[in-house]
């Protein structure tokens, strides 16, 4: 239930680490979309438990939520869990915080995934790989059980594509040829396709898999993303595209605007929200604010 409650304005940052704005303080806050992505992350967390084995996801919102998972076991709150990074970047962060990592060899059927994500529509599809991890994501995402999804608001969008790229992951050979192939496809939709490059355009992007990122720039819905899926799938030369169609269970989405949730327990909330249906989890220990 809602307490009606001002909107908060002001400069007063939030400190999540130890819980001290309470939910009485009459200070103003201001979230920043770090602290957000952390709000989230950690709520996401909350839903690991000792013996998981854990997708570790990749980009600033999932390094909040490997940080977390390696607080508490050093905590010996979590114990036995095994994490199957995502990338690269991500296994060195874990391996640095000392939790036990796999593989899909080992370990095929992963309990629970947790990762951040580029994009999220109303029916809770995904574009992934702006931080061009796509296919490990999609991988170690396809086989787990239970795939939390973990934005800050910014991440909503009217549909597929409306907000950037949407990465394809395509083999080095020949890759003119398949960017020009992946244009065409989408011609009725004004797409530009561009090889993703790095150092301010100097070198190309390369992969964790050795390969090349295609990222297509739509300038209107591209329509049916299942068919849309499927025709960029057949297309020999791609390797996989990043839009997780089906894939998340739950969306966590820590917001800036509206009133403040009861507080002292946690909240499970389904809602609409511009159009979306949202299942958000308040907890108003974290302060986290929502419509
Ligand atoms: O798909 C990803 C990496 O390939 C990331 O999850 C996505 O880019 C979101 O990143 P961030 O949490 O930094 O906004």
């Amino acid at each position: 239930m809602a307490i009606p409650c001002p909107p908060f304005i002001g400069s007063e940052k939030l400190s999540i680490e130890s819980g001290a704005m309470s939910p009485s303080s009459p200070s103003p806050l201001i979230l920043t979309q770090d602290e957000l992505k952390k709000i989230a992350a950690y709520k996401a967390v909350e839903f690991v438990q000792s013996g998981m084995v854990l997708g570790l996801g990749t980009g600033s919102t999932a390094k909040h939520a490997v940080d977390r998972i390696a607080d508490l076991l050093h905590q010996g709150k979590l114990k036995n869990i095994v994490g199957i990074p995502t990338s690269t970047k991500t296994h060195k962060q874990a391996v640095s915080l000392g939790i036990p990592l796999s593989d899909l060899n080992s370990h095929p059927v992963v309990d629970l995934a947790i990762d951040g994500a580029d994009e999220v529509d109303s029916n809770l599809n995904l574009v992934k790989g702006r931080g061009g991890s796509l296919l490990r994501e999609k991988m170690i995402e396809s086989a787990c059980k239970k795939f939390i999804v973990i934005v800050d608001e910014s991440k909503l969008v009217a549909h597929v594509g409306a907000s950037g790229a949407m990465p394809v992951e395509v083999v080095p050979f020949c890759w003119k040829f398949t960017q020009d192939r992946l244009q065409n496809l989408f011609d009725y939709a004004g797409c530009v396709a561009k090889l993703r490059t790095d150092n301010g355009g100097e070198k190309i992007f390369v992969t964790d898999n050795g390969n090349y990122i295609v990222d297509l720039f739509f300038k209107k819905d591209i329509g049916d993303l299942k068919v849309a899926s499927d025709a960029i799938l057949r297309l020999a030369g791609v390797v996989e595209h990043g839009m997780f169609l089906d894939m998340a269970t739950t969306v966590i989405v820590a917001e800036v605007e509206g009133s403040l949730l009861n507080c002292g327990s946690e909240f499970y909330q389904e809602r609409r929200f511009r159009g979306f249906r949202i299942t958000s989890y308040v907890n108003c220990d974290l302060q986290l604010f929502s419509i």
